[in-house]
């Protein structure tokens, strides 16, 4: 279970102090996915962050399981916009890459490694560089490594922005099944409607600057089969989008 309570960023900038969130209250029930959306600047990368552990300072409260968010002594997982892969390391070694310095490579890391390769359609890519793969293959390694790390709580910013189209609805897929296996707490930020409506369990819009929480939504069609094609997908990405529209507005005002 993530909790999040009364949590207030306050950032600085040219010797005037600014919020970027205010007064954030969440609750993410353990093995759910939750995906973030809200107009650009609204804080989305800062909650991120603050539940990564990269920002400190705020005000309020963050526990994983009961326990105030603290990287060190949680797994926490965290692909950022680029992937976060390490240039010089392989695919192989990048995946093992977040169990080593968590020092949990245990009897059965071989053999889950080896499923995961397979779900996420990496065998026989083991020994390529990142700079060798496509843009997909590279998220799909991002991927492997965070299920393979079995993190508390599993943190995406923008997962699938660089990819194209295609690749982006397919990569989504995949995750989706993998996540169904792995059962992991997933917190998703995106800009894309279509993307809230197909991955989050929960979708939470934020409000335009300062970001506050402005409606939590259960989301009917999460897991739901062929989802993509039905006309009540449709309506709720466009009644989403229309929400989201009023906020820049209201926010720019
Ligand atoms: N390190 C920082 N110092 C000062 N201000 C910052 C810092 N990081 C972000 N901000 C500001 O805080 C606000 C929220 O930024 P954040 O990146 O969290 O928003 P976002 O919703 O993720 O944006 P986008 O959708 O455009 O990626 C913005 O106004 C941004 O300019």
């Amino acid at each position: 279970m993530i909790q999040i309570k009364d949590l207030t960023v306050t950032y600085e900038s040219q010797g005037e102090c600014y919020e970027a969130l205010q007064q954030i209250n969440l609750e993410l029930p353990a093995g759910e996915t939750c995906v973030i959306i809200g107009p650009s600047g609204c804080g989305k990368s800062s909650l991120l962050k603050v539940m990564a552990g990269i920002i400190r300072d705020f005000a309020g409260t963050v526990t994983v399981n009961g326990q105030p968010v603290n990287p060190e002594r949680q797994r926490i997982g965290f692909i950022p916009q680029n992937y976060g892969l390490l240039p010089w390391k392989n695919v192989y070694e990048n995946i093992l890459l977040g169990v080593k310095i968590k020092n949990q490579i245990n009897a059965a890391t071989g053999e889950t490694l080896t499923s995961l390769l397979e779900q996420l359609g990496l065998t026989g890519l083991e020994n390529r560089y990142p700079a060798e793969l496509s843009g997909g293959q590279q998220q799909r390694v991002a991927l492997a490594r965070s299920f393979l790390l079995k993190p508390d709580l599993l943190l995406m910013d923008e997962p699938f922005s660089a990819l194209d189209a295609l690749t982006r609805e397919e990569i989504q897929h995949v995750f989706l099944n993998t996540w169904r296996e792995h059962a992991i707490s997933t917190i998703l930020v995106t800009h894309q409607v279509e993307e809230a409506v197909y991955l989050g369990r929960r979708i939470v819009i934020m409000s335009a600057s300062p970001g506050m929480v402005s409606q939590i939504i259960d989301n009917p069609l999460f897991g739901v089969e062929d989802v993509r094609r039905r006309q009540d997908f449709f309506e709720l990405t466009l009644a989403l989008r229309q929400q989201i529209k009023e906020m820049k507005r209201n926010g720019a005002k």
